[in-house]
């Protein structure tokens, strides 16, 4: 039986690992505490990659893995070390957990917080290690009645607002892709004036780290805050310029700040732990029993799922995500890549461009449509390697232009796609539709009316409209014994007509060539879908 290999590349609690060995069809290989560059050659032949923070999915993991794997899973929320538009070009699906670690982090930044506001573990060491019992020297400050700013307000940020609230503290968000709603509904003021942020006593950051967010509060940031604000980053290293932060910290400017994740990890050496106003921990906001065994089954579960090719949950690099797709769109995209598939055959050249046009309610999806469509019209050119990851990417590379259009609703139709596929010798435009829901129908072939399906052997047989080419074309199948399904014929004002021929078996060039070969004929292709 074949089996599907899971490289487990960083230790994920046991639970997760014991899903993956009791399915039969997996065969698991635990690689945490392997060497990065050996780990290079195991991962060589999975399919599926389990990675946390310490595996970055770099170049040399791409390079390595591309043409066999199917999907990474981090387990985890963070994405900044995965390189997802270079798994994308190489048609890898990446998918994280987005939610199992949320009350973990949540409570480490309370922690942090805290422990700021108390000095706590200095407090703690004093008396601990060095045994010297001090307490006029540990005067902290209350959380109560301070105004805290929460940068980003989703998963996290949003419950550590809540639970602030507890506090009785003044919580302001800041996050631009959130309604207000979101923050007001649970008492939060919301802001969309960052500089209201920076006025606060307290600010936490909760954002994911990309090109927008890194360095999000560096010096002048820092300038323009309060003297003895206290910052605290439970999120990623590197929201806060760390040498911005160093000289804050410093100066006093910045009374304490609580920090949990660093720009390099693990950050041993980094000059931040030279400070005596700073609290640190060694990226543990995920870090929680409950979570760590959350985080292991579901992306065990998810791996499993990916490998067998079932789902894809939480993928962050499909173009669509299937749980917002209307049902009446799927059946459509299932069209548009027979249409586009269809159309690359009717069409056999170097493809320049591919335009996918949506009327109805169906325009609204005609991105998705497009990326199905191209998955259609490449799949005789890229083989296995085309998929709707990578579809974009490969487009691009081979320098086809992918365009898209809204149109209005058809007169006639509810829903009407239509694919023009040019190519350096010709143009092909097919219009679809689909029927009751589930009959998908070409109506439309070059501006000749037809009513088919797409789908079995076609011919498409194109001549000028003279009495006798029925019967000339069936008697020449006939004598090659290919058996006629289906006749549809199409007509246009300029004396032509297209037949499309769908035959029960596959035919071959000997016959499409004594086809070419009639009088009346003006261009035949075959099609097999
Ligand atoms: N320390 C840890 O171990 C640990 C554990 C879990 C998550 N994290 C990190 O915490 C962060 C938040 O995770 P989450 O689960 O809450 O993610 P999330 O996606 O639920 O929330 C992120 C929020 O940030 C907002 N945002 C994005 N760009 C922004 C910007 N420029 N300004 C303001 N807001 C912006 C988004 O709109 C979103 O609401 C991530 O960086 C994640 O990697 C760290
Ligand atoms: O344990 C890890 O991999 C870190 C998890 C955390 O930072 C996350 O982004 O989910």
């Amino acid at each position: 039986m074949e089996k599907y290999k899971i490289v487990v590349c960083d230790h994920i609690h046991e639970e997760g690992l014991n899903l993956l060995r009791r399915d039969d069809k997996i065969d698991m290989v635990f690689a945490a505490d392997m060497d990065k560059t050996a780990l290079l050659d195991v991962i060589k032949e999975a399919d599926v990659a389990i990675t946390r923070s310490s595996t970055d999915v770099d170049e040399k993991f791409i390079n390595a893995v591309k043409g066999k794997m199917k999907a990474i899973v981090r387990a985890g929320v963070g994405v900044d070390n995965v390189d997802i538009p270079g798994c994308s070009k190489e048609g890898i699906i990446v998918m994280n957990v987005p939610t199992a670690n949320t009350i973990a982090a949540v409570e480490l930044t309370m922690t942090h917080m805290l422990s700021c506001m108390r000095m706590f573990p200095y407090s703690h060491d004093h008396l601990k290690n060095q045994r010297i019992w001090k307490r006029e020297k540990w005067y902290g400050y209350e959380l109560k009645g301070k105004k805290l700013g929460v940068i980003g307000f989703g998963n996290i940020g949003s419950r550590v607002g809540i639970r602030s609230k507890a506090f009785e503290m003044d919580v302001i968000a800041y996050d631009p892709y959130i309604h207000p709603s979101k923050a007001t509904d649970v008492g939060v003021k919301y802001t969309t004036n960052f500089d209201d942020i920076l006025s606060c006593d307290i600010i936490t950051i909760h954002t994911p780290k990309n090109k927008e967010t890194v360095g999000m509060i560096g010096a002048d940031e820092i300038a323009k805050m309060k003297d003895g604000v206290v910052l605290i980053n439970c999120a990623r290293g590197g929201l806060y310029d760390e040498d911005a932060l160093y000289d804050g910290l410093k100066s006093g400017k910045i009374r304490f700040a609580g920090i949990d994740v660093f720009n390099k990890e693990p950050a041993i050496d980094n000059k931040l732990l030279d400070l005596d106003n700073i609290c640190v921990s060694p990226h543990l906001g995920a870090n929680t029993f409950e979570s760590q065994y959350n985080i292991a089954v579901e992306a065990a579960q998810q791996a499993i799922e990916a490998a067998k090719g079932i789902a894809y949950p939480h993928a962050l690099n499909l173009p669509i995500d299937e749980t917002k797709i209307p049902a009446f769109v799927k059946p459509f995209l299932e069209m548009g890549q027979k249409i586009g598939f269809l159309a690359s055959q009717m069409n056999k050249a170097p493809i320049v461009s591919i335009k996918v046009s949506g009327r109805g309610d169906i325009a609204e999806y005609v991105n998705s449509l497009a990326t199905f469509v191209t998955v259609g019209a490449l799949a005789d050119i890229s083989g296995d390697t085309i998929n709707y990851v990578n579809a974009d990417f490969v487009a691009k590379e081979r320098g086809i232009k992918v365009e898209t259009e809204e149109l209005p609703a058809s007169p006639v139709y509810k829903n009407l796609v239509t694919v023009k596929l040019t190519t350096d010798k010709d143009v092909i435009e097919i219009s679809a539709t689909m029927f009751n829901d589930d009959v998908q129908r070409i109506v439309d072939i070059n501006g000749f009316g037809v009513d088919v399906e797409p789908k079995g052997n076609m011919i498409l047989f194109k001549n000028t409209d003279v009495p006798g080419v029925i019967g000339q074309v069936g008697t020449l199948l006939a004598a090659h014994e290919v058996n006629i399904a289906d006749f549809r014929l199409g007509r246009n004002k300029s004396s032509e007509a297209l037949a499309v021929i769908i035959v029960d078996s596959a035919v071959n060039d000997k016959t499409l060539k004594e086809l070419s070969n009639l009088n009346a004929c003006i261009s035949v292709s075959y099609a097999r879908i």
